[in-house]
Order: C-alpha cells, then structure tokens, then sequence
C-alpha cells in the first residue's frame, strides 16, 4: 500500500524500487545497460505525449485552442529531446553493439505499441501495422482504438469546419481573422517537423552502428527507414506553403 502523505518517501512516490529493477541486461556486456535505458525512457516519453496528445484533441473539439497548443507545444519539445537522445545513443560503437545485438532476436523498434500508437493519434493511420503487435495485448487493443478514432488531424479539421474557415489555406491567408487556428496549425507543423527530424537522426544512427545490415525485425534496415522520411501527419499543412 502507498504510505500516508506525511511517511511518503521520494522512493515511495517515484515507485523507483519497481522502476529500477526494471533493467535486466541478458548479456555481461557493459554497453547493453545503456540501450535498455535509452529505449525504456523513449517509452516514457511516449507515454507522456500520449497523454498531452489525448488532451489536446479533446480541447479542440472544444474550441479551447490556446490550452490545446499548450500541450501541443509541450509535446514539440519532448520530441527534442528524444531527438538529442540519439548523440548519447551513437556513443555505442558498431563492434559494442554487435556483441549484444544477437540478444534482441526479433525483437524491434516495430513492436513498439505506443510509437504507432503516437502515429495513429496525429493521424498517420497505418493498420498494417496492427500486425506487429500480437492479439489480445494491450497494445493492439490500444492501437485499435487510435486507428477507430478521431485523430489529432481529423479533429483539427473539424474544428476548421466547424468554426467557419473554408481551408487552411484561407486560415494561412487570414490568420488575424483565424488566429486560434492558425496558431494550432503551425503546433502541428512543428510536431511533423521534429517528427522528421528524429527519423532522420534515427537513419543516421542506424546506418552509423549497423550500416547496411537487414533489421532484426525483418525490414531492410538503413533504406526501410530512409522510405519513412517521406510520411508527414498533416501533409494539407505542408502543401499549403507552395500556395503562400
Ligand atoms: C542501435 C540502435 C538502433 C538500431 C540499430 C535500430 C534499427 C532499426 C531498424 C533497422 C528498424 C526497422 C525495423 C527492423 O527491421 O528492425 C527500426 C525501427 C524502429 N526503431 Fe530503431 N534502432 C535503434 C534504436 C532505436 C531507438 C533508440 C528508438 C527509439 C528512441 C528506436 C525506435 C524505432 C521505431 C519506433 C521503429 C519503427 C519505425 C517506423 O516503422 O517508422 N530505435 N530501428
Ligand atoms: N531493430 C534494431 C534493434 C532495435 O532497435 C531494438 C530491439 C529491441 C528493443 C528495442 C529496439 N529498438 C527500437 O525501439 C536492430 O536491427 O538492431
């Protein structure tokens, strides 16, 4: 049981005794410890964007456009950091990371429920990738649920709809007249754009510890994920610019 306010320890509050054993290295090598520690705070990450993704969309379909770019922009800078996080990633070099890397079998960064998760929720709706999580767990339960409903994009849509506007382009063109909404289209840009670039940092960290080896999860490696850099949340924000 939790202890009374007054006995809570930092420890206690922080659930670390639970956090902390949660690092499980299956080889002796000094440099798995760090992969399992990268990847378990990519997936805190994810989850508190998750959560900030979830109260934007629903301030949005409320018209609360300042308090949904609060959060919007709370998630840009979470993106940052996991961006940044690649620098202490590429400390490992290619001969460390083959040492440990047969210890991962299939396992891959494809598996990850709330990455897609994350994906679905901006509007990158991909149900192929349901395939990737196995039936009857949590995550495909979640991610089913993401792909069922409205995504970041739809409901920021609706909203436009809803309050008046034509198109984007006319919010980009008026966007004194429109400012509530054309001040959340330029917090979804900036998500599609650290979005893009920690893709681009994960291929050049990936083509600088594996090269041009094929992914334990079974895609071609290096050229799969240079395929991914094209995938934008809200390509109709991108278009418009040519139009500007
Ligand atoms: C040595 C480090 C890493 C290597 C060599 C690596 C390699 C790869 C490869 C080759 C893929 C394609 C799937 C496959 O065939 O396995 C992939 C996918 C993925 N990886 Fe990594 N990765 C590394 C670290 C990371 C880290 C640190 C993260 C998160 C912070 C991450 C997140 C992902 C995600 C989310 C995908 C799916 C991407 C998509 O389909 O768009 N990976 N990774
Ligand atoms: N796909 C990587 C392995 C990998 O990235 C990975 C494996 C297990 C747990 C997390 C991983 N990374 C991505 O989230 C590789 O081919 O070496």
């Amino acid at each position: 049981m939790t202890a009374h306010p007054a006995g809570m320890t930092y420890a206690d509050y922080l659930q670390l005794p639970t956090l902390l054993s949660a690092q499980q290295p299956k080889s002796d090598l000094h440099d798995e410890m760090l992969f399992i520690v990268i990847h378990q705070t990519k997936e805190l990450w994810l989850k508190q964007m998750l959560h900030e993704v979830d109260l934007a969309i629903s301030l949005v379909v409320s018209d609360d456009f300042a308090a949904a770019y609060k959060a919007l922009a709370r998630v840009s800078r979470i993106q940052s950091v996991m961006t940044l996080s690649w620098d202490v990633l590429a400390t490992m070099t290619p001969v460390d990371y083959s040492a440990f890397r047969h210890v991962l079998g299939t396992s891959s960064g494809f598996q990850s429920a709330q990455f897609r998760e994350l994906e679905f929720k901006f509007g990158i709706k991909d149900p192929r990738f349901l395939d990737y999580q196995e039936g009857g767990t949590e995550g495909r339960a979640r991610l089913q649920a993401a792909l069922d409903a409205p995504s970041l994009w739809e409901t920021a849509d609706a909203a436009r709809i809803r309050n008046g506007a034509a198109s984007w382009l006319e919010v980009y063109r008026d966007s004194e007249r429109w400012f509530g909404l054309y001040q959340l289209a330029e917090k979804l840009v900036d998500i599609d754009d650290a979005l893009s670039g920690w893709r681009h940092k994960h291929l050049l960290t990936v083509e600088r510890i594996i090269g041009m080896k094929p992914g334990t999860g079974g895609s071609a490696g290096a050229s799969y994920l240079a395929s991914t850099l094209q995938k934008r949340a809200f390509p109709e924000l991108w278009a418009i610019r040519t139009q500007l």
